[in-house]
């Protein structure tokens, strides 16, 4: 793999260069470079890259009593939304909003903010004067924080990927209201960077990382990541690196245009807790996955170490869960990878998503693919941007019709499927009224829809 790797590592020296590294979307990736009171709460606003990292390094990070509380509006999902504005209930009125979008144009994220928008408005409180956004320059989010007169605007860089934005504003501004040590976060990932930059592989964390994907998975994805940290705190990590891996190398052509279909699958969630979910199937049953343990030396706080039995503390029974299942995979011939942290501090979580980044990024370079763009996803929100298009299309009449007639007013008689489900949601919504028949057997109901209401039935 020696040629393989140096050519990785050239790619990479050009990737922090300022290299167009990511062709399709002519853009450069470069890692960045970053420069109490009234609140009492943070609600962040975003979604994949503008959410993971943050609530990872929340739930990884942030103090027992941290200055400001971290809650995440990360889905348009109307009940998650007012769950989330429930728990804050009179705090709602010293709540600092973040909107985090890189694009500022994400609809679940619009719709978030829209949502959060109208609880201030409902509760007679000034959105302008707790509202912060963290986007691109000049984007639609931008520009509504700039007109509206927001609290404050922090620039996102074109180079700087969703999915690798922890480490700016995204990832940094979150992480410092809740009083996490930012500077040792970004310590932590630049002595990482220091380390992956040198091009000698067994000195190289990211390399070896990347070669053991490569080696376990033979270099097509042929085999699942599953990410086990042996520490609660660390629970998202590994819906953290579900999106960095399979977004960045879930491709379907190569850089020279090649159909590849390549990826790696990630899940997980922590030791020694999944050792009572799927660990049986893991050491037993089917043999597609290699596991990468996360072990972490430090169990508690210095002075806080208690016995539970002569000699043993509960630490030492999480370690031994960790040693044991490590040997009785490797005993079954489970491979696995085990990442070794000191304690979980603001250094080594920085150190941890540099390390991933880069391995990443360099996996991408051995596979010749561009770990850089997200076509597919692109192709999910077209798709429902039709689907609500095709809704919006449905609005008109107002005698009660069959799904096929209102397939042909929509002139979309290919689409009775779709329409069916639309209907479905929205009856169950209260949005439309199934006059006749019932949504178990589509062809038997007749359809009010538009403006009519229960009265409409009986006019
Ligand atoms: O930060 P934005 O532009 O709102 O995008 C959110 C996420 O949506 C995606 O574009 C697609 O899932 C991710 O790459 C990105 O992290």
């Amino acid at each position: 793999m020696e040629p393989k790797l140096q050519k990785a590592f050239a790619d990479m020296r050009e990737l922090e260069k300022g290299a167009i590294a990511n062709p399709d979307e002519g853009r450069m990736i470069k890692p960045p470079s970053c420069p109490t009171g009234r609140f009492t709460q943070v609600l962040s606003v975003g979604i994949g890259g503008s959410a993971l990292g943050p609530q990872f390094v929340a739930e990884a990070l942030a103090p027992d009593n941290p200055p400001l509380k971290i809650r995440f509006i990360d889905n348009t999902d109307p009940a998650g939304i007012d769950h989330q504005i429930a728990q804050l209930g009179p705090e709602l009125a010293s709540t600092l909003v973040i909107v985090i979008s890189k694009s500022g144009g994400t609809p679940e994220t619009r719709n978030g903010l829209l949502e959060v928008q109208k609880a201030f408005r409902e509760a007679g409180l000034d959105f302008s004067k707790q509202g912060v956004a963290i986007t691109q320059e000049n984007s639609l989010l931008d520009n509504t924080a700039r007109i509206e007169g927001w609290v404050a605007r922090f620039p996102m860089f074109d180079w700087v990927g969703g999915r690798t934005s922890e480490m700016s504003a995204v990832g940094l501004l979150p992480a410092a209201l809740q009083g996490i040590d930012i500077k040792e976060m970004l310590v932590g990932a630049s002595i990482m960077d220091e380390a992956n930059r040198s091009t000698v592989v067994k000195n190289n964390p990211a390399a070896l990382l990347a070669l053991c994907w490569y080696w376990a998975s033979d270099g097509v994805g042929s085999k699942d990541m599953v990410v086990l940290p042996y520490k609660d705190s660390l629970l998202l990590f590994s819906r953290y690196l579900q999106q960095l891996v399979m977004e960045s190398l879930g491709k379907e052509f190569d850089l020279d245009g090649n159909r590849v279909n390549q990826g790696l699958s990630v899940y997980g969630n922590k030791g020694s807790t999944d050792q009572h979910a799927y660990i049986q199937q893991l050491r037993e049953g089917v043999h597609n996955f290699f596991v990468t343990f996360i072990e972490v030396l430090r169990d508690r706080p210095p002075g806080h170490d208690w016995e539970l039995e002569p000699g043993v503390t509960c630490g030492d029974y999480l370690f031994g869960m960790m040693q044991g299942t490590r040997a009785a995979l490797y005993s079954n011939d489970r491979e696995s990878i085990t990442v070794t942290v000191q304690e979980v501090t603001p250094r080594a979580v920085g150190a941890l998503i540099a390390l991933y980044e880069r391995a990443v990024g360099l996996y991408a370079s051995l596979v010749n693919i561009n770990a850089y763009h997200q076509p597919g996803v692109e192709a999910g929100k077209k798709a429902a941007g039709e689907v609500l298009a095709l809704q919006k299309s449905c609005k008109e009449p107002v005698e009660p019709l069959t799904l096929e007639e209102i397939a042909d007013r929509c002139h979309a008689a290919e689409e009775i499927e779709m329409i069916y489900k639309i209907i479905a949601h929205m009856a169950a919504n209260d949005r439309a009224i199934i006059a006749e028949g019932n949504c178990g057997s589509p062809r038997s109901i007749k359809v009010f829809l538009g403006e009519c209401n229960v009265d409409d039935l009986f006019t």
